[in-house]
């Protein structure tokens, strides 16, 4: 059976998504396409060689029983309606992040989505997909070096054209909010931003670096310096240190060449290349679960999680304090773990 899915939002992610479950997956077919932008996704339907219907609306694509599968990759502010609108239809959807701008927005989803009484809803945080983050999860979860104590990360990105406002903490860091409690196993209490000398590469008015540290229930410390115009290339880094040992996330393999009286490493510029196999495994574990009527990676709970965390960040950058971070219970039905293959 070919899971028929219907793609609203054909921009930059969109195109990405429709190319892989096309030209590399197994087991799907974009068989509906949307777009504020009619025009651009009548392009990317030609361009692609897709046998997909362009749809007037999100709303309409939704609602089409040739349509199985939703996939939201629209601007941020449209996620929460279409999510809404496919758990209404009972449809399973895959939204990109954010599941919805506000924390609000996402607990209005959780609650409609306990309501219907079944999971449909998966949010596109890739980073739990990545084979170097599953490595490293695995040593921490074997215990290899003991209870974890502290975390220090990295998240560096060579310019951040159209950047505003606060978008290093809710745009960038935001992998870092989720895969961090997912690695660890554990929920944020406190946020705390600090904010570094600015570098004069960073558009006016805008600051880059920011420093964000956090703190688990289980007390672990962790610090994540974003930073998004660090001009010499995209890189991502992860240790954790703990009680006998620590543990990096391995670097993207890359071949070193002895030259010119050097040893060099390439480093990646492009969080696309970076993620490419972490995007590839997520689609297809996703078009697998959904076919098997599951859920199994990160849920609608996990998308307002990261909202609260964001919200947290941006308040403590606000107020230069350290903010509490406060949740209601887990429903018992987001229970049930993400399965991770290595
Ligand atoms: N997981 C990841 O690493 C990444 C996730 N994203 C997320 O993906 C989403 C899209 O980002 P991009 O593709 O970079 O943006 P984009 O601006 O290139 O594309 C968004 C598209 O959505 C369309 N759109 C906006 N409102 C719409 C509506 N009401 N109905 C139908 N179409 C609508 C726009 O016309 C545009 O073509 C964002 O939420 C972003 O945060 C983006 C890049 C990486
Ligand atoms: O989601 C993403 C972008 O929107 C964001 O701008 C980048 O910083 C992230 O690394 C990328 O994964």
């Amino acid at each position: 059976m070919t899971l028929r899915i219907g793609v609203i939002g054909t921009g930059a992610i969109g195109q990405e998504h429709v190319h892989r479950i096309t030209h590399s997956l197994q087991g799907a077919e974009i068989v509906a396409v949307t777009d504020v932008n009619k025009e651009q996704a009548i392009k990317v339907v030609k361009k692609q060689n897709i046998n997909a219907k362009v749809y007037e609306s999100g709303n309409e694509l939704i609602q089409s029983s040739d349509v199985e599968a939703i996939m939201v990759t629209s601007w941020g502010p449209t996620h929460e309606e279409f999510v809404l609108a496919a758990i209404d239809a009972g449809k399973p959807v895959f939204c990109e992040k954010p599941l919805a701008t506000t924390a609000e927005g996402c607990k209005r989803i959780v609650d409609a989505e306990v309501t219907h009484g079944k999971q449909l809803v998966q949010v596109g945080f890739m980073r739990r997909f990545d084979h170097s983050y599953r490595q490293l999860k695995k040593v921490i979860d074997e215990g290899k070096i003991g209870d974890p104590l502290m975390v220090n990360c990295a998240h560096r990105a060579p310019a951040a054209p159209g950047f505003k406002g606060d978008m290093a903490l809710t745009d960038s860091l935001v992998h870092e909010m989720d895969v961090l409690r997912w690695l660890l196993d554990d929920d944020y209490v406190s946020a705390q931003v600090l904010l570094p000398r600015r570098t004069r590469f960073a558009d006016e008015g805008l600051q880059d670096p920011h420093i964000m540290l956090l703190e688990t229930k289980q007390g672990i410390r962790i610090s994540v310096e974003s930073f998004v115009n660090c001009q010499y290339g995209y890189d991502i880094q992860c240790q954790v240190v703990g009680e006998t040992g620590t543990a990096n996330l391995p670097e993207p393999s890359s071949v070193p060449v002895r030259s010119d009286a050097k040893l060099s490493n390439e480093i990646l510029v492009d969080w696309k290349d970076r993620f490419i196999d972490a995007f590839n495994v997520e689609f297809q574990e996703w078009i697998d679960s959904t076919k098997k009527g599951e859920v199994n990676g990160p849920s609608a709970w996990d998308g307002y999680v990261a909202a609260v965390t964001s919200d947290a960040c941006v308040e403590a950058k606000r107020t230069g304090q350290i903010e509490p971070i406060s949740m209601p219970k887990r429903p018992a039905f987001y229970d049930r773990g993400q399965k991770v293959k290595l």
